[in-house]
């Protein structure tokens, strides 16, 4: 198996578009790894299967969520956060596979990133018609860290807005394989996704599995 993806990418500079200061797109930088993330999350899902998170105000996510790594992120009526298990098993959250964790990094590290070691991995799931509304990610504990973002299956477009909520947002298509990271001067822009189009993925099937890699803690 090779995963030195970025030994392979290091004379294909077009590979690496800067879409805003601190945004880099990466595109097809995880495509080599898809079919064995396809398996590997099957393993994920497993022991910590999707489910429908609820709001602090009590609505059901439309997005379905897992976690792997040290830290997962949750939520309930409690607030969003980070924790340790999954509430569902209320055992530890599977192992964040070791490749899934380099690519993180190698990807920070070819967006300028060069000290990024994920602790969390928090797995999307977008069924057709399932969109995510604008929002910042700021659980996590310092903002130093990027956040890696891995598209899988289904495409999507990316709402990539600015510091405030009412600011104009463009869209970024975003399809398998494809890696976004943002931090710096945009880690906490407001982000989110237009609802997904029906389609049909020859490996996932008629979703989109959306990884973002965090340092929580
Ligand atoms: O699905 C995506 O590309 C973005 C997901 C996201 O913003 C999040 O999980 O916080
Ligand atoms: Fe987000």
């Amino acid at each position: 198996m090779n995963y030195d993806l970025f030994d392979e990418l290091a004379n294909t500079p077009a590979q690496l578009e800067e879409i805003e200061p601190g945004v880099v797109l990466l595109r097809g930088a995880a495509n080599h790894l898809a079919t064995d993330i396809h398996q590997q999350l099957d393993a994920i899902l497993n022991i910590s299967p999707f489910r429908h998170m609820f709001t602090p105000g009590g609505r059901r996510m439309a997005v379905a969520t897992s976690s792997c790594g040290p830290y997962g992120w949750i939520s309930d009526k409690n607030g969003y956060r980070y924790h340790s298990a999954d509430p569902l098993t209320e055992q530890p959250w599977p192992a964040m596979p070791a490749n899934w964790a380099r690519l993180a990094s190698e990807s920070a590290l070819h967006a300028g990133f060069p000290d990024f070691l994920p602790d969390s991995c928090l797995i999307n799931r977008y069924q057709t018609d399932t969109q995510l509304s604008l929002h910042q990610d700021k659980n996590e504990r310092d903002f130093k860290h990027p956040i890696v973002s891995v598209s899988l299956g289904l495409s999507a477009q990316f709402l990539l807005g600015g510091m405030r909520r009412e600011d104009a947002s463009r869209k970024i298509p975003l399809m398998h394989g494809d890696v976004l990271v943002w931090g710096n001067q945009s880690r906490l822009r407001f982000h989110g996704i237009s609802r997904i189009q029906c389609g049909y993925h020859p490996l996932f099937g008629d979703c989109r599995i959306n990884l973002t890699f965090r340092r929580a803690n």
